[in-house]
């Protein structure tokens, strides 16, 4: 079994907490990233995929719960002196490459910062060559260097993006929609150049999207989130082929979510989806019903999908 890289547990974040307008944005959710595997995190518009992806690297505070990464306990005071390595090792790419590059600065610049504030190379000779290593390595080239963000295509600014993450030499990259705003062909491209990059580096993904068959594509595992929960989590074939959570089912499905009180499956009578309780008060938790295949459900059904699934 391979190494286990990040671990979250009981992760929470809440905004306006305690106020009319709280949001409870990331409710309680626990998994585990492996060494050099690609976790997708799917679900809807709202759901908490870009907070959960915020809070693991440390953009947000988390609320409550634990984000323990290589050992480091990266939300506790005490792990102050780690954090310049977690904040190396963990790099993110965003939806939007356009806004997260700074307009006024060169591309060289930009690719750079990360390696001047690591203090990763020695001279500007260096700076520059390692600059040039890293376009080329996105499939872009020398003569970008000189160059502005606004110059670039959405895909070659996506690569940028890429670029700018790898400088630091991270292993593990947070990807937060990093294909939602491109062409579909374009999109096709940056996955692929993820996926070479992965094997290449042997780094480890945490991959937000809406899209279900390009999470499908490009993950090994696949997390489900609905309302700040995460209601299934499996390896991806198995999500796809056998979908647990009604949720889960209703997105594969493509069939808008019934009222929730609606039945909608025989193992889900008393489930309120918005409010995430039974009605019968029953506990609710991650539980694994086959091997590696964990659904949000309580203990009675999950004795009834253990009892279908075998
Ligand atoms: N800084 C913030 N302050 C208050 N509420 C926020 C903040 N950021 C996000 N939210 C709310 O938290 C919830 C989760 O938002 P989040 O962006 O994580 O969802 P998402 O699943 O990534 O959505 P999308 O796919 O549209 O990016 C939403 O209800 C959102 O309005």
């Amino acid at each position: 079994m391979a190494e286990k890289l990040l671990e979250i547990k009981n992760l929470k974040q809440y905004f306006n907490q305690g106020k009319p307008n709280e949001v409870r944005a990331v409710d309680d959710i626990s998994f585990d990233i492996y060494k050099g595997e690609t976790l997708g995190l799917v679900g809807e518009s709202g759901c908490g995929k870009s907070t959960t992806g915020r809070t693991i690297i440390r953009l947000y505070d988390a609320t409550d719960g634990q984000v323990i990464y290589d050992g480091i306990n990266v939300h506790d005071k005490k792990s102050k002196n780690d954090l310049k390595t977690f904040n190396r090792k963990m790099q993110m790419i965003f939806q939007d490459p356009y806004a997260s590059l700074n307009p006024r600065m060169k591309v060289l610049d930009i690719i750079a910062e990360g390696l001047d504030i690591h203090g990763l190379v020695k001279n500007s000779k260096e700076r520059k060559e390692r600059v040039v290593e890293l376009l080329e390595t996105v499939g872009l080239n020398r003569e970008h260097a000189d160059r502005y963000a606004h110059e670039f295509s959405g895909g070659q600014r996506q690569r940028l993006g890429i670029a700018r993450a790898l400088a630091v030499n991270p292993e593990f990259i947070i990807a937060d929609e990093p294909i939602s705003a491109l062409d579909v062909s374009i999109q096709a491209q940056v996955v692929n150049l993820l996926k070479e990059l992965q094997e290449e580096k042997g780094l480890t993904y945490l991959f937000i999207a809406h899209d279900l068959s390009m999470v499908k594509y490009i993950s090994d595992r696949i997390g489900v989130m609905y309302f700040g929960k995460l209601v299934e989590l499996a390896p991806a074939e198995d999500l796809y082929n056998n979908p647990m959570h009604p949720y889960t089912q209703s997105l594969l499905s493509a069939i808008p979510l019934p009222d929730p009180n609606y039945e909608r499956t025989r193992v889900r009578k008393s489930y309120d989806p918005t409010s995430h309780n039974y009605q019968d008060g029953e506990e609710i938790a991650m539980r694994e019903v086959t091997p590696g295949h964990f659904v949000y459900c309580s203990e009675k059904e999950f004795a009834t999908l253990q009892a279908i699934s075998n």
